[in-house]
């Protein structure tokens, strides 16, 4: 699914209209509609009391007034305030006298805002996609009366005050809600942490914006859901062989951080690898042999630390950092790994933070590397970032830069690709905030790119969605809390098989 700019969801509405032939009260009507379908079906009239519906001046508040008239049509009671505004958008002019005259109306102004009981059910329609500048005056006075008050809040479209795909300043309100309801698509915004305590939990519901358009619009910005990895991931062939799948080495652990090794082996072969073969310092070895004995296991030549490279001619991919330190050795190991793999890479953990130490490596990156940095070791490769939105910024150049893909870690995590495409993934919980979760992704990676048929971003992308696929069905089992990361394993080979593509007829 692509993530469109407030800019794009304009232009989306529009040709939803001219395609359909509808005018835009009517898609109004309908966006109105699939929200108050969605409150009604999680809210009985009898658990909602009065609901207070804010209406700004635009088309958000205009979704407000039908969303009023049609709760109140549906046995709710209602009651609307509205934010004094010299000019009214048109939609908004159309529904304002079609409000019964049985919901009560006021206007909100500073100085006379009517107290709201904590408790209140209250919709948040002053602004949506629209905001060109952040809140002042009435409208920052309305707002932070509203997050004052410990009502529950529903933000239509987007938290008010909130822009669709660009930070604001610090010091300028925006709506706490418990629920943002969406219409189509989610915006960028709802994706970043530091957005979370306005936009509480998120909410598409379909409006019917024009397939046409959203097939043909060029996004820079993706959801990876199932839709996004249909037919990416082929059927194993019935004469399928162990070397089909290839053979990936991974160089991992060291002297108290084996399980490291352990986790990110046992994933990379329950990512359907063919063959894994494992380096670890000597002090690794019966850890290895014993916790995975369907890899090979080489012994490094120092006994806690990584400090050489094996043979790299057998090997179809190579997976490094996991649990390694960052020794001297083993820093010179990596460097001898940029500088001779002709295979596919990935680099997590303390790989990513010798590169961090060791700035000139970077340029030694072969292209199509796969990176997996959580947000730290990404700030240690690049500077640190001004907020989420400049973040992604570094995190795009940096993919642009070295023509490399990387996976900035967390919810929602990102790929981005070397053409500066960002993908956000949608699978994974907060179970995953636990040591040792990363390996787990660093070995699934590894599978992946060690597998011949698959295309770079292909293979990054069944990673993300698969492993944070596999929490989801490792917490049904554990809960969140209970999840450990060696649970996930076991669940890959499920999330993997259900992205598999059957074979057509
Ligand atoms: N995408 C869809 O499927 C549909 C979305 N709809 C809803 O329409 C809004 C967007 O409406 P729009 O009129 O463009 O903008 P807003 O209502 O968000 O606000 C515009 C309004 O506010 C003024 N304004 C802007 N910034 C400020 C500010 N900082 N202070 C004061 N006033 C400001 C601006 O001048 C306008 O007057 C979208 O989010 C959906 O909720 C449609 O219903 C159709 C389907
Ligand atoms: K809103």
């Amino acid at each position: 699914m692509k993530l469109l700019t407030a800019a794009q969801t304009r232009q989306a509405d529009a040709a939803t209209l001219q395609d359909e032939g509808i005018r835009s009260v009517a898609l109004m009507e309908r966006a109105a509609t699939v929200f108050t379908d969605w409150l009604t079906a999680r809210l009985a009239p009898t658990d909602a009391g009065e609901i207070l519906v804010l209406c700004g001046p635009g088309n958000n508040g205009g979704d407000g007034l039908v969303a009023a008239r049609l709760l109140h049509e549906r046995g709710y009671r209602v009651r609307v305030g509205l934010l004094p505004a010299d000019k009214h958008s048109a939609d908004f002019e159309h529904n304002r006298p079609r409000l019964p005259a049985a919901v009560p109306v006021a206007d909100w102004r500073p100085g006379k805002l009517p107290p709201i009981e904590p408790g209140t059910v209250v919709i948040d329609a002053l602004f949506g996609t629209g905001l060109r500048r952040p809140l002042e005056g009435a409208a920052a006075a309305l707002v932070r009366h509203l997050n004052a008050a410990r009502a529950r809040v529903v933000s239509i479209d987007l938290p008010s005050g909130l822009f669709a795909d660009a930070p604001q300043p610090k010091d300028s309100p925006v709506v706490e809600a418990r629920h943002t309801v969406t219409f189509e698509l989610p915006k960028l915004a709802l994706l970043l942490p530091q957005n979370a305590r306005s936009v509480g939990r998120w909410h598409v519901v379909p409006v019917g914006l024009s397939p046409r358009f959203l097939a043909e619009v060029d996004a820079d910005m993706h959801l990876v859901d199932a839709a996004l990895l249909a037919g990416r991931l082929p059927a194993r062939p019935t004469f399928a062989h162990k070397g089909t799948f290839g053979h990936a080495l991974l160089l991992a652990g060291s002297k108290g951080k084996l399980g490291a090794a352990v986790l990110a082996a046992r994933s990379c072969l329950r990512g359907g690898v063919g063959l894994l073969t494992v380096q670890v310092p000597a002090v690794g070895y019966a850890v290895l042999q014993t916790a995975v004995p369907e890899a090979m296991c080489l012994v490094d030549p120092e006994k806690n630390h990584l400090s050489e490279l094996p043979d790299l001619q057998p090997y179809n991919a190579v997976g490094m950092g996991p649990g390694i330190g960052q020794d001297d050795d083993t820093r010179a190991a990596l460097e001898d790994l940029l500088g001779s793999a002709r295979v596919p890479l990935v680099l997590d953990a303390d790989a990513l933070n010798l590169l961090g130490a060791n700035r000139p490596l970077l340029d030694l990156l072969p292209p199509d590397t796969l990176l997996t940095p959580h947000p730290k070791e990404f700030e240690r490769l690049t500077e640190p970032a001004r907020d989420d939105y400049h973040r992604l910024q570094l995190l795009r150049d940096f993919a642009r830069q070295y023509r490399c893909y990387v996976v900035l870690k967390g919810a929602y995590s990102c790929l981005a690709a070397p053409d500066g495409q960002l993908y956000f993934n949608t699978t994974g919980n907060p179970g995953l905030a636990t040591g040792g979760s990363g390996d787990v992704l660093t070995g699934l990676c590894l599978a992946l790119r060690a597998d011949k048929r698959l295309a770079p971003l292909d293979a990054a992308l069944l990673a993300i969605y698969a492993h944070g696929r596999a929490a989801d069905l490792a917490a049904a089992h554990t809960g969140q809390a209970g999840l450990i990361a060696g649970d996930l394993p076991q669940y890959i080979g499920q999330a993997l098989q259900e992205l598999t593509t059957a074979e057509e007829f």
